[in-house]
Order: structure tokens, then sequence, then C-alpha cells
């Protein structure tokens, strides 16, 4: 089981490496280490099993985080309305790859963190506001989708740890706060 001791920290050079593709069709160790990213998502947002674990919640995880150079990120974002417990996305992705993005950019209002990063960076990361996306899905099968804000935002911080760039790559060291005109913020 996956809980925070699996997860590297900045200093490992792991995190600054470009990750490998994984050979399709996927291996049945590449399919049971997505399971595990999954269940280590679901367990970081459920209250009680995230106490017991001490686990940081999370919406994301990349396999190079867990010292494992392979491009395969797991994406589990709550709807956050308890009415509708359906995530808004949730897929372990294999071989995850930006097609296309939108000129306008956006930001998280209240910046990024990350579960490799211990302690606060503050400053807006700015990224694509929608990108187009193909990946393999844990059947093995080619998706492509269309993604968005807040879910567009957590897939590019993730292919980031596939590139080796960590969020506060993307912060403005001059003024962390600076915004160039027409970048949407996303509260
Ligand atoms: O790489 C995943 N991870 O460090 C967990 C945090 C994910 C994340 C946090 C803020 C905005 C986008 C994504
Ligand atoms: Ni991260």
């Amino acid at each position: 089981m996956i809980t925070m001791d699996t997860i590297i920290r900045e200093g490992n050079p792991t995190l600054r490496e470009v990750a490998k593709e994984v050979s399709v069709p996927l291996s049945d160790e590449d399919i049971k280490l997505g399971e595990e990213m999954m269940e280590f998502l679901h367990n970081s947002q459920d209250p009680v099993k995230a106490e017991e674990l001490g686990l940081r919640g999370g919406v994301g995880l990349a396999a190079p985080q867990l010292d494992i150079s392979k491009r395969i990120i797991a994406v589990h974002v709550p709807s956050g309305d308890l009415e509708n417990p359906e995530p808004t996305l949730s897929a372990v992705m294999y071989n995850p790859k930006i097609l296309s993005h939108s000129v306008q950019d956006a930001c998280l209002g209240e910046g990024e963190g990350c579960l490799s990063v211990d302690r606060e960076v503050p400053g807006y990361v700015v990224r694509h506001n929608k990108i187009t996306l193909s990946y393999v899905d844990a059947a093995g099968v080619k998706q492509k989708i269309r993604l968005k804000n807040y879910e567009a935002i957590v897939v590019q911080h993730e292919i980031d740890h596939l590139n080796g760039v960590m969020f506060y790559d993307h912060i403005n060291q001059e003024n962390p706060y600076a915004l160039k005109d027409g970048v949407l913020v996303i509260e």
C-alpha cells in the first residue's frame, strides 16, 4: 500500500528526470501500480483512512513521486458536492499526452502544493485553461478527452511530474502573484 513514506520528496533526482513511456499492452505490474496509485488517492481523501494512515490529501499522483520513472499518473477529483458524490474526473492514465491546448491560461487562486514538497510555495502557477489529452486507460484502451479549469490544472500538474517539472518552476520569482492580462484565476 502507498503511504507518505512511499512518496519521495524534492531533492530526490528522480523528480527531475523525464519518465519513460510504458509499453502497451500494459504489463500486469503497470496495471497493479496504477491500481495502487488510485487506492492512495481514495485513502487520502477518506477522513478516517487519511487520519489512520497519516496521509496528506491528494487529487493526483505521478509514478515518479514513487521513485518509479514511468509515464503513469492517477487523478481523482471529487465533485465536492455531497449530493452528487460522483468525481468530476477519476482515471489512471498511461502515457498521457497533451495534444492541444487553449490560448487562454488559468491558475488556481490559492496556488498549488505537492505531496513531494513539504513546504508552502506561494504564488500563481499559470497553466493552460483547456487541454485535449490522449492516454491509454487501465483497460489498455486509447482515450482522447478534453478537460478545462480545475481538472485541466490537476492533469497538467501530474504530467509536469513526468517531465521533471515542479509546480514552483512556473511561479514568477520577481513577483509570485504577477499575472499577465487575461489569465483566468480559478477560485
Ligand atoms: O503530484 C500530485 N501531488 O503532488 C498532489 C497535489 C496535486 C495538485 C495540487 C494542486 C493543484 C494541482 C494538483
Ligand atoms: Ni505533485
